[in-house]
């Protein structure tokens, strides 16, 4: 199953804001839906969203408007802008070599979260492993198979998986929605816990290793990732827990130098103060929705990508 594909001229993609308690797939064939897609997260995370851009342009039909507001759907992962551009680099050439530039992006994802999962199962030693995650980053955040939940699935393939603890990760829930559906998925033995437990957690002892995603990687190794990542990279570094953000090079953004320079997308403020609609606050409480932090490079033990592990 694909996270999001061309099929029959339309984009088809998971509607990720049902899951777990539903699997739809919606057919996108305007570049309009698509980024109001994009902004209500029923496609989500950078290599998902750098393919979403690719087939993006293909629905544009030259449209430069739409092209430009698809690219700024989202401004913290670099994937969708970086997918955008890689495809518009054809539009001269006509809409099949648009098309194909896209499919070529999607087929090089697969692949690449391939290798990044094999790559960082080989760096993480140990047998029995217990790891923490946060977020998602999963097939669903990319198309057939994941970044750091990629690692772990060839860790538990290869039978060296004890136990996911996977942050819940407040406020859209990609945790507790999204990763333990994969993990059930994958029959991977997991447990669920608050964003608020992940330090005290690491400083009690047991955890053999943080993973973390990556939506845009500075050139000097800073990483923007779901915020609450900082404060877990803050609890490994004191735990000695090594800390790896895994991400393709797709996501190394090196006009980037350093993670002050990151656009953080703040959300609206209703995501804080209600779940799915049912409000949480007492009404008119205001709130602040950042959707992403940044992990300084000395708190980050080592990088690895499709192609090479790099210590910043
Ligand atoms: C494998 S990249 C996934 C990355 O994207 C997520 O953000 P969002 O769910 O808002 O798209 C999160 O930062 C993940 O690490």
């Amino acid at each position: 199953m694909r996270t999001i594909d061309w099929v029959d001229g339309a984009i088809e993609l998971i509607d990720q804001t049902l899951l777990p308690d539903e699997l739809v797939m919606l057919r996108i064939t305007t570049v309009d839906a698509l980024i109001e897609a994009i902004q209500r997260l029923a496609v989500r995370g950078a290599p998902a969203l750098g393919v979403a851009g690719a087939f993006g342009v293909a629905l544009a039909d030259g449209d430069r408007k739409a092209i430009a507001r698809l690219r700024e759907a989202r401004p913290t992962a670099v994937n969708l802008a970086w997918g955008v551009d890689q495809a518009a680099a054809h539009l001269e050439e006509g809409r099949q070599a648009v098309l194909a530039r896209a499919e070529r992006l999607r087929d090089e994802d697969i692949a690449a979260c391939v290798a990044m999962g094999g790559r960082g199962a080989d760096l993480i030693e140990g047998d029995s492993l217990r790891v923490m995650t946060i977020c998602n980053t999963g097939a669903l955040a990319a198309v057939e198979r994941g970044t750091a939940l990629g690692v772990i699935q060839t860790l538990h393939e290869r039978g060296r998986l004890a136990e996911v603890l996977a942050l819940e990760t407040r406020p859209l829930l990609q945790g507790a929605r999204l990763t333990a559906w994969e993990l059930d998925r994958m029959g991977a033995p997991y447990r669920l816990i608050a964003d608020s437990a992940g330090p005290s957690l690491l400083a009690r002892g047991g955890i053999d290793a943080v993973l973390i995603g990556a939506d845009r990687i500075a050139a000097n190794g800073d990483t923007a990732n779901k915020v609450g990542s900082y404060s877990l990279a803050l609890g490994a570094e004191r735990a000695g827990v090594p800390f790896f953000v895994v991400a393709p090079e797709t996501t190394i953004d090196l006009s980037t130098p350093s993670g002050e320079h990151i656009e953080i997308e703040d959300r609206a403020e209703e995501e804080i103060v209600s779940v799915r609609g049912v409000r949480l606050a007492p009404a008119g409480t205001r709130a602040l929705n950042p959707a992403f932090d940044v992990t300084p490079h000395d708190l980050i033990t080592a990088i690895v990508t499709d192609r090479r592990v790099f210590r910043p």
